[in-house]
């Protein structure tokens, strides 16, 4: 079996959708008569690619085509400032770019910003998606538990300011639950990744000061979701608590929710084996 690369499936598409004109990059990988479309979270320097390098292979392997988008402001996608609602824009992103490859309807798994994503995407355009994956986000709005922003989402603020070795090493070891998983190659691959497109980061910084509420909250809309969900949170998650999670499956009338302990903000990758079977089993059955 040929291994799957990044550069062998990247591709790039210019899409128009209303007032949105731009080029994005996304990763095209298997050949599956259904599609499950991977939507990366906001951090400095995240693509599909590096949020989901550890689910990619056995979705293909399931018989799954597999769409990774970079959504507009992150890798190779165009930048952007942004002032309005991110969850919509990237929703409209994501509806450009499946017109512009002729997707009509997909499976989405949505981590974090993703997954806000995923929730916009799907009251926009029901008739489009088939089963919702919400990792680690869903909707914006408060937690009843913790202060927010949470400390997590202050670390990303402070690294998109200053994007520096320390301050990535600072949000990732609050980002997951067992830091011994992160290897200096890693730290060096986001560290690259973030350095790569720094246009990005003085954007997100500007977008966020124009509009600290990037990602709104749509708890009141959540009843008109009909789609079968699966939303799985790490109970350790110090960016976007759990009880987000219980928000959605109290308003998404089709939602389940799994939760995995000793897990932080990166569900599928931290629990990655467990992650992809329990997903693929929900989009089978
Ligand atoms: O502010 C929010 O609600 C969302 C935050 C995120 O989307 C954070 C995600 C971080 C990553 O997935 C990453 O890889 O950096």
């Amino acid at each position: 079996m040929t291994t799957i690369t990044e550069a062998a499936t990247s591709k790039f598409v210019r899409i128009q959708e209303g007032d949105l004109d731009l080029q994005l990059h996304y990763n095209d990988v298997g050949q599956g008569a259904e599609t499950v479309v991977m939507l990366h979270g906001s951090g400095p320097g995240a693509s599909g690619w590096a949020n989901f390098n550890r689910n990619i292979e056995p979705f293909v392997n399931a018989g799954y085509r597999v769409i990774l988008m970079d959504c507009p402001g992150w890798s190779k996608s165009d930048p952007i400032v942004n002032t309005g609602s991110r969850s919509d824009l990237n929703a409209r992103a994501l509806k450009g770019l499946l017109d512009a490859i002729g997707l009509d309807k997909v499976h989405i798994v949505g981590n974090s910003m993703g997954a806000h994503s995923t929730v916009a995407f799907a009251l926009a355009n029901p008739a489009r998606v088939g089963k919702l994956i919400l990792m680690g986000g869903g909707t914006g709005g408060p937690s009843q538990f913790v202060p927010m922003p949470t400390e997590g989402i202050k670390l990303i603020g402070a690294l998109y300011r200053d994007p520096t070795i320390e301050n990535l090493k600072r949000m990732m070891n609050v980002f997951v639950y067992d830091t011994s998983h992160l290897t200096d190659e890693l730290f060096q691959a986001r560290l690259d990744n973030m350095l790569a497109r720094r246009d990005h980061l003085e954007n997100f910084v500007k977008s966020s000061t124009a509009n600290p509420k990037q990602f709104p909250d749509l708890g009141h809309r959540l009843g008109e979701i009909s789609a079968q969900t699966l939303v799985i949170w790490g109970r350790d998650d110090r960016f976007v608590p759990m009880d987000v999670g219980l928000r959605l499956i109290w308003g998404i009338p089709n939602a389940q929710l799994h939760v995995f302990n000793q897990c932080g903000h990166w569900a599928q990758w931290e629990h990655a084996d467990t992650f992809n079977r329990l997903v693929l089993d929900f989009l089978t059955h």
